[in-house]
C-alpha cells in the first residue's frame, strides 16, 4: 500500500497549545508543533518533514495551476478519462466542507467569497482525506499549492514535491468572459471577488509557478482555443510523461 504515513527524521518534542490548528489535531502523531505560517516545525523551530507515503508507492502527483477560469477543472475531467487520473479539486473540496456544515464552513465561505487562500491545514487535511482514501496512484491536484505558503506546507507534511505542474496561461480577459459565462452559481463567480481572486493569483499563486518553473516541472500549456484544443495540448504532455506515470 502506497497510503503509509510514516515518520521521517527525528523531531524534538512537541509543546502547544490546546486550542490547535486541524493539522496537528488529525495529521500528527508525534511530537511536533505548527509555527506562524501553520507549518511542521521542530522545537528549535527549524521545519519539519512527515511523510505521507511510503517510497515504494509513492504516487504520480500533478499539480494543475492557472487563474480563475483558466479551464483547470474542464480539463482535469478529461485527463482523468483519458489518462485514468484521480482528479481532486482543491476548491470542491473546500465548497463540499461549506455544504457540509463542518467546523470550518463559515471560514471557509467567508475566505472564497473574499477571494482568499483557506489556511493551509485545513485544505491539505481534506486533500490528504480524499488520497486515503481513493485507491489510484496517479493524483490531479486542480487549485493547489494556491501560494508558497500551501507549497511549503504541502512539501513538509508529505515529504514529496508534484512529479509535474501544469500551469494553463490565459489572458485576464478571457479567463473574466469564462468565470461570468459559467453560472454554477458560486459565491465568488461575481466581478467583485473575480478581481481579487486575479491579484491573488497574480500575487500569491505565479511564484509557486515560477518556482516549479525553475526546478524544471512546469508544463505552461496556452489555454486559449476550444476546449479540444487546448486538451490535444495537454494530451501531448502526458504521453510524454508516460514513462514516469506508473
Ligand atoms: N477552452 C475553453 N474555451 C471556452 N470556455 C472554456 C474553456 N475551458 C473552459 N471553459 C469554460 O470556462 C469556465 C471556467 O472553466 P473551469 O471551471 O474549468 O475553470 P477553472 O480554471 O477550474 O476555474 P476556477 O479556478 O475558477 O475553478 C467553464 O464554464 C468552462 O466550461
Ligand atoms: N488551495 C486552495 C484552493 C482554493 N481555495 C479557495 C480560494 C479560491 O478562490 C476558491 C475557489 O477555488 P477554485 O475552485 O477556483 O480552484 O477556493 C483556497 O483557499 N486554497
Ligand atoms: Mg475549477
Amino acid at each position: 500500500m502506497w497510503r503509509i504515513w510514516r515518520r521521517v527524521g527525528s523531531l524534538s518534542p512537541l509543546f502547544s497549545s490546546p486550542k490547535s490548528s486541524i493539522l496537528r489535531q488529525d495529521l500528527i502523531q508525534a511530537p511536533y508543533r505548527l509555527n506562524f505560517l501553520g507549518i511542521l516545525s521542530t522545537e528549535n523551530g527549524t521545519p519539519a518533514t512527515i511523510g505521507f507515503f511510503s517510497k515504494e508507492k509513492t504516487p504520480f502527483i500533478a499539480f494543475v495551476l492557472g487563474g480563475p477560469g483558466s479551464g483547470k477543472g474542464t480539463q482535469c475531467a478529461k485527463i482523468a478519462e483519458a489518462f485514468g487520473f484521480t482528479h481532486l479539486s482543491a476548491g470542491d473540496l473546500l465548497r463540499k466542507e461549506i455544504s457540509s456544515n463542518s467546523e470550518n464552513g463559515a471560514m471557509i465561505l467567508a475566505t472564497i467569497t473574499e477571494g482568499k487562500i483557506v489556511p493551509s491545514g485545513v485544505t491539505i487535511k481534506l486533500i490528504r482525506r480524499e488520497m486515503e482514501s481513493i485507491e489510484n496512484n496517479k493524483f490531479l491536484i486542480d487549485g493547489f499549492p494556491r501560494s508558497e505558503e500551501n507549497r511549503i506546507a504541502f512539501e513538509r507534511i508529505t515529504g514529496v514535491e508534484p512529479n509535474i505542474v501544469l500551469f494553463f496561461d490565459c489572458p485576464e480577459d478571457e479567463m473574466v468572459k469564462r468565470v461570468l459565462g459559467r453560472k454554477q452559481g458560486r459565491v465568488d463567480d461575481n466581478i467583485d471577488t473575480i478581481k481579487k481572486r486575479l491579484k491573488v493569483f497574480a500575487a500569491l499563486n505565479l511564484p509557486v509557478i515560477n518556482h516549479y518553473t525553475r526546478r524544471g516541472k512546469v508544463y505552461k500549456i496556452n489555454a486559449v482555443g476550444t476546449i479540444d484544443e487546448v486538451f490535444e495540448k495537454v494530451r501531448q504532455v502526458f504521453d510524454d510523461c508516460k514513462q514516469m506515470i506508473k
